[in-house]
C-alpha cells in the first residue's frame, strides 16, 4: 500500500479545523481525521462540515466507539466520515457490529488497540473481527502518566514491528510521535502516517522553528509520499 498522510485535527472549533485541514490539503495530506476534542465540541455537525467544505476528502472520524457500535458507526457515515474507529477494548460484539455498519455504508472501519494489556494480540483481535486498518496506538493520558511515575515514555513505535508482522491489514502507528519519527512510519511498515499534535496542537511552535507551516508540512507529505 502507498502512503496516506493523515492530519488529526484534534482542535475544539470547527472554523479552525475547516482553516487547518484546507492548508492541510493544499500542502498534498490524503486524509483528514475528525479528532475526538472536535467530535466531542461539534458533534456529527463537525463532520457535516468537513464534508461540505471537502467533498471528496477521506475523512476518518474518530470517535473511539466503545457501545452502541452500528448506531455510532451509522450516524458517522450518513454525515460523510469515510472511516470510523472502534476500540479493541470494547466487547467483540460492538466490532463486529461496528465491522457490519462499515459493510452496509461503504466506509472503512479502524480497530484501535489502544489500552490492551497485550497491544499485538489486540491488533490481531482486531484483523480477525473484520476491521480494515489497525491504529496502534499509546494514549495521551497513558503515555504522561508512565513518564510521571518516572518511567520512559512508551512510543508506539517501540512495538510496531511485532504488530506489522502479526497482521495483514495496514497499521497507523499513533500517539506522541515526532515528524520526524512520523514519516519514518511508512519504511518501519507503518504506511498509514498520522500527523498530530506538532502541527495543530503545537503549531504555533512549528510555525516559529519552521517559518510558514504550509511549505513545512509539504516537505514532509513529499517526503512519506516518496517512500
Ligand atoms: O486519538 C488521539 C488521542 O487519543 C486524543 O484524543 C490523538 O489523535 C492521537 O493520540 C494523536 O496524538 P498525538 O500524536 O499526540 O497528536
Amino acid at each position: 500500500m502507498k502512503p496516506i498522510v493523515q492530519i488529526s485535527l484534534d482542535l475544539t472549533n470547527i472554523d479552525e479545523a475547516l482553516e487547518t485541514a484546507a492548508m492541510a490539503l493544499r500542502a498534498g495530506v490524503d486524509w483528514l481525521e475528525a479528532g475526538t476534542p472536535l467530535i466531542l465540541a461539534e458533534g456529527l455537525h463537525g463532520v457535516r462540515k468537513l464534508r461540505e467544505a471537502f467533498p471528496d476528502t477521506p475523512i476518518v472520524a474518530d470517535l473511539k466507539t466503545m457501545d452502541g457500535g452500528y448506531l455510532e458507526a451509522e450516524m458517522m457515515a450518513k454525515a460523510g466520515a469515510t472511516h470510523v474507529v472502534v476500540m479493541a477494548r470494547a466487547h467483540e460484539e460492538t466490532i463486529k457490529c461496528v465491522v457490519k455498519a462499515g459493510k452496509d455504508y461503504g466506509i472503512g472501519v479502524m480497530g484501535d488497540n489502544l489500552g490492551c494489556p497485550d497491544m499485538v494480540a489486540g491488533a490481531k483481535f482486531l484483523e480477525d473481527l473484520g476491521c480494515d486498518y489497525v491504529i496502534h496506538h499509546i494514549g495521551y493520558d497513558e503515555r504522561r502518566g508512565i513518564a510521571a511515575a518516572g518511567k520512559p515514555m512508551p512510543s508506539p513505535l517501540d512495538q510496531l514491528k511485532e504488530v506489522v508482522a502479526a497482521v495483514k491489514i495496514p497499521v497507523q502507528a499513533v500517539g506522541g510521535l515526532s515528524l520526524e519519527q512520523a514519516i519514518q512510519c511508512p519504511k518501519l511498515g507503518a504506511p498509514l502516517v498520522v500527523l498530530g499534535a506538532p502541527l495543530t496542537i503545537d503549531a504555533d511552535a512549528f510555525k516559529t522553528a519552521d517559518g510558514d507551516l504550509e511549505a513545512s508540512l509539504r516537505k514532509i507529505c513529499a517526503a512519506i509520499h516518496g517512500q
